[in-house]
């Protein structure tokens, strides 16, 4: 679909962040537009330090802009509260991270229901977590602690949690960084599926062309800007996309499968 047909749910305007360390500051992101189309899924490259995490924060409310707008489902984040950001992130937001972040001594049942716990509420509905569990293929999973899940069944876990609220948009920071090649790409295919088929929204940090290969768009960030936004469909593979990046960015990426 044509962009100019489709609805943004993430707009970021004219945003820069800059850290402040002692008397040193970092100027992590300077002068970003990007729009998230609704249903799309994105991949956000670019080398170490070059701003990725720094971004998803900022589009997520986990961090504040030091200049510019961020707008998500009709929301300016700048206008929230942090108590209202709270709100809105657990309602409205799903986050999905490279260590799973899963609570120990819980069940894979109760830590995808936790966001809903955390947020107060008392009646949860059952068929819910079933129906996410059987998309992301864990139904018979759920009464085992994570400490007895693989690391790949511990990542569905983390994004059935991130999609329990029915989220406007996930984000997912480096979802394959602690799996090994062969699971990182089944996590992958999960996340394209739930693009195609339940039509969710998703913006993935990886630094891995095998990885961003599977979204629709790839945004490359370099040195806090975004030098670059493509759509995946114009490279056969992910060594055809590596070799772009490498020649935009100037450094080079390994394909690992
Ligand atoms: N909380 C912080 N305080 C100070 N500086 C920070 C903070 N977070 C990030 N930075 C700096 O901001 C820049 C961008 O960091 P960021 O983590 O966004 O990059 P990245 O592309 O995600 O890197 P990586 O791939 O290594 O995770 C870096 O120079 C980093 O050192």
């Amino acid at each position: 679909m044509n962009d100019s047909n489709r609805t943004p749910i993430t707009v970021v305007q004219g945003a820069s962040k800059v850290y402040r360390q002692g008397d040193r500051t970092i100027s992590a992101l300077q002068g970003i537009d990007l729009s998230i189309y609704e249903g799309s899924f994105v991949a956000v490259m670019g080398a170490s330090g070059s701003g990725k995490s720094t971004l998803l924060h900022l589009m997520s409310g986990l961090t504040r802009p030091s200049s510019g707008t961020i707008t998500v489902a009709g929301h300016d984040l700048g206008t929230l509260s942090d108590r209202r950001m709270t709100h809105f992130r657990r309602n409205r937001i799903g986050l999905v991270f490279q260590a799973f972040n899963l609570i120990a001594s819980l069940n894979a049942y109760d830590n995808i229901l936790f966001p809903l716990y955390a947020a107060g509420v008392k009646q949860t509905d059952d068929t819910v977590v079933h129906e996410l569990a059987s998309q992301l293929g864990i139904q018979d999973r759920l009464t085992h602690r994570p400490d007895s899940l693989s690391g790949g069944e511990q990542q569905r876990v983390a994004i059935a949690r991130s999609l329990i609220a029915n989220p406007a948009i996930v984000f997912a920071d480096e979802p394959t960084g602690s799996l090994d090649s062969v699971t990182g790409q089944s996590i992958c295919k999960l996340l394209r599926d739930l693009s195609d088929q339940h039509g969710r929204t998703i913006v993935m940090v990886t630094h891995e062309p095998s990885v961003a290969v599977w979204a629709d768009d790839v945004v490359v960030l370099k040195d806090g800007e975004i030098i670059d936004r493509f759509p995946t469909n114009r490279y056969e593979d992910a060594q055809s996309l590596a070799a772009h990046y490498q020649q935009i960015v100037g450094e080079s990426a390994m394909v690992t499968s």
